[in-house]
């Protein structure tokens, strides 16, 4: 059987360089992000500066049109799509080099027809990151997993849907035969996540209870799909250190504060990153300080 393997901050090291000189915002993907219905904009909102935080090249946000305006107000950065447009959801799904699907989705009818046409238009060159809602459409309906390198990130009441595992039951091995079915990388969230993947299965060792707030996995979401699309040479590596850095920055805010706002695990990422690209030789002791 699988032995888990101990996540590290070597991954942090491994995937987070200098930017090469001769690079544009081309050269750092392009993420498309589709979710926010009328009631979970906030949801989208924080998946999106996740990516722009992470240094996504470029990002746009599928969602419901009342969610442009707030958008734009906290993250200019950001382009916006009506999620209600088929047309125009399609034309930004295709050329993405990583698609996020479901934070603040909705699971209704509307929400259904849109989780469709995204997954109609995907490719197998592309990352599509399967969060929230879209975890749970998916199981509800029986819908076929997309084209692409599929990455499903599902709390534990999310994974019980997708995979039929009860959470007592949801055991290594039950997991590894789940996600070897779904020929998929699974990041099972919880405290000290774990991720199962074709060859390994790896753990966190760290992140704290001040995580526990509404919007924590939506920006995980978010960093996953920015990490894919800017270190796209390493998707599984560029997956670990997301899920690494999420929560190294949220233990760092952890030490003065009694919990961990998501937003503010974002808005941290691009002095921490800069950090980190500087490599192990550096005194990283207190990756904020
Ligand atoms: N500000 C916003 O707009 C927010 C929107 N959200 C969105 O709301 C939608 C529904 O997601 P929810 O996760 O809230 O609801 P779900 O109904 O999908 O899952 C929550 C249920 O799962 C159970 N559960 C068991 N183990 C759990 C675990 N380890 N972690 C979390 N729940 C566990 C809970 O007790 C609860 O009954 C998603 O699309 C999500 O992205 C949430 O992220 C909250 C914030
Ligand atoms: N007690 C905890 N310890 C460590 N991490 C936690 C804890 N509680 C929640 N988290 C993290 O917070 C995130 C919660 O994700 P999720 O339930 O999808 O949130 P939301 O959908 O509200 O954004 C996950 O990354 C999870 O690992
Ligand atoms: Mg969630």
């Amino acid at each position: 059987m699988f032995t888990m393997e101990k996540l590290t901050d070597q991954i942090l090291f491994d995937v987070i360089k200098p930017r090469p000189k001769d690079s544009f915002k081309g050269t750092f993907g392009k993420i498309t992000l589709v979710g926010g219905n009328k009631n979970f904009g906030g949801a989208i909102i924080m998946a999106s500066t996740a990516a722009v935080c992470a240094g996504a090249g470029l990002v746009t946000t599928c969602t419901d049109p009342i969610n442009a305006s707030p958008l734009h107000s906290q993250l200019p950065e950001a382009m916006f799509a009506d999620f209600n447009d088929d047309e125009q959801v399609a034309k930004l799904v295709e050329p993405a080099t990583t698609v996020v699907v479901g934070p603040g989705l909705g699971d209704d009818q509307q929400s259904l027809h849109i989780l469709k046409n995204v997954f109609a238009h995907t490719s197998n060159q592309q990352n599509v990151v399967i969060d929230g809602s879209a975890i749970t459409l998916m199981a509800r309906e029986g819908l076929s997993q997309p084209a692409g390198n599929i990455i499903y990130t599902p709390h534990q009441m999310e994974w019980q849907r997708l995979s039929g595992i009860k959470i007592a039951d949801q055991s290594e091995e039950r997991n590894k035969a789940a996600q070897a079915k779904l020929g998929a990388t699974v990041v099972l969230k919880k405290h000290h996540t774990e991720i199962y993947t074709d060859d390994k299965v790896y753990q966190l060792t760290i992140g704290t209870p001040a995580q526990a707030v509404g919007g924590m996995g939506d920006t995980l979401a978010g960093m996953v799909g920015g990490f894919t699309a800017e270190f796209s040479q390493h998707p599984l590596q560029a997956v670990l250190a997301a899920v690494y850095a999420h929560s190294a920055v949220a233990e760092q805010i952890a030490e003065s504060q009694y919990i961990v706002l998501p937003h503010q695990i974002s808005r941290a990422l691009p002095t921490f990153m800069k950090k980190m690209e500087k490599g192990h030789d550096e005194d990283h002791i207190g990756f904020l300080n």
